[in-house]
């Protein structure tokens, strides 16, 4: 038995899609049942729903002289309509309001836009409103599209300090080899320091799905580490929800580490804003990775690789340019390079500000 107070709900292209491409109006409706009757449990739930492309191949045929960008726009642009519409009259029978959230990778970037975007939440949130995110396709082309929606529903979870994520795909969970094979078995739970799952995963993708397993998984890992508690579930199995949180349905479990702040959560997910780049001595990078709190200091600073101001986030690479955190500059870079390698100097990130990952 879970005993959540606040849900992050992702629904994957896949549950929601039939096989022809249209929507699955049936499957849909099961689902806003589902939250209907953990909501009347006292869990605060938020929908993160993919299916737009899918409801807008129900109501246009794209001709081939659009490209694959043009033709997602168009397609998600109309069935976004038609998504949220659905949602709107399914949990209208419960007299519950849904709202629509639509989103892009920029939303993150800017702290005070991620703030704004936030307090609307806890606003629908606090009037018993059921949120209904998904990107905003129409304008997140390329580079300012997330991987997928596994990707901004991990965004959500730890910008609303959720304490779980429950990721609702088209199989029972992470399989240990392909699930279609006999011998494949449901992985049930992942720790931390668990089983390495790149092997089990591949990159093969449902018929609709955009990030597969492997986005999933690597979502799934860093949403835990921050202290999320992360589901992965067949959400075309009846009663998947009120199963899973009475603890009866298999699936994949990511156990969470200890609960990080907010701003480490936001910090987290922030390497797409960051400016700097500093390099860090192996002495340094063991002391930040080991359990003590430590401040990333100037003595065990190597080389300032990328300039940055006061206030900014910087990437924190070990010795061998890997990413070990990112953490938001005490100062800017001339003044990081006046006091590298200098003892006893004010910390160049403090530990409040900083966000690790081994
Ligand atoms: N080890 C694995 N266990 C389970 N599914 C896997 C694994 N490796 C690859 N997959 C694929 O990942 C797909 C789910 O990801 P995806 O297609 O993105 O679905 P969604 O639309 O829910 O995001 C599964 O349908 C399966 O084909
Ligand atoms: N914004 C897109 C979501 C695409 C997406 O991320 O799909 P999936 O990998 O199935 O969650 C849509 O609504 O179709």
């Amino acid at each position: 038995m879970y005993q959540y107070r606040r849900v992050i709900v992702k629904i994957g292209s896949n549950v929601i899609t039939q096989p022809n491409g249209l929507p699955d109006q049936e499957r849909l409706s099961h689902l806003v049942d589902q939250v209907a009757a953990i909501s009347k449990q006292g869990i605060e739930v938020i929908l993160v729903s993919s299916g737009a492309v899918a409801s807008g191949r129900s109501l246009i045929k794209v001709g081939d002289k659009h490209d694959a960008v043009a033709a997602r726009q168009l397609l998600a642009s109309i069935g976004q309509v038609k998504l949220i519409n659905t949602y709107a009259q399914l949990f209208e029978k419960y007299d519950t309001l849904c709202s629509q959230v639509l989103v892009t990778k920029e939303d993150f970037r800017d702290r005070v836009h991620y703030l704004n975007m936030r307090n609307c939440l806890e606003i629908l949130l606090q009037n018993q409103v059921v949120p209904v995110i998904n990107e905003n396709d129409v304008v997140s082309v390329t580079e300012l599209m997330f991987t997928d929606n596994d990707e901004l529903a991990g965004l959500i979870a730890s910008m609303l300090n959720a304490e779980a994520l429950i990721v609702l795909t088209n199989v029972d969970g992470i399989y240990t080899g392909d699930p279609k094979l006999p011998g494949s078995e449901v992985i049930q739970e992942v720790t931390s320091e668990g089983i390495d799952l790149s092997s089990f995963v591949s990159s093969a993708r449902s018929q609709f799905g955009r990030g597969g397993m492997i986005t999933k998984s690597s979502i799934a890992h860093k949403v835990a580490q921050l202290g999320i508690t992360v589901h992965i579930a067949n959400g075309t199995t009846d009663d998947i929800l009120t199963e899973l949180l009475a603890g009866k349905a298999v699936h994949t479990r990511f156990v969470p580490e200890k609960k990080k702040s907010g701003k480490k959560k936001w910090l987290a997910h922030a390497e797409n804003a960051a400016t700097g780049v500093v390099q860090v001595n192996e002495g340094a990078r063991s002391v930040l990775l080991s359990n003590k709190a430590s401040s990333l200091l100037p003595v065990g600073i190597i080389e300032i690789i990328a300039d940055f101001k006061k206030g900014d986030i910087i990437r924190i690479l070990d010795e061998h340019n890997k990413l070990i955190g990112l953490g938001q500059a005490e100062y800017g870079a001339d003044k990081a390079r006046e006091l590298q390698g200098l003892k006893k100097q004010r910390p160049l990130v403090h530990y409040d500000y900083l966000y690790l990952q081994a």
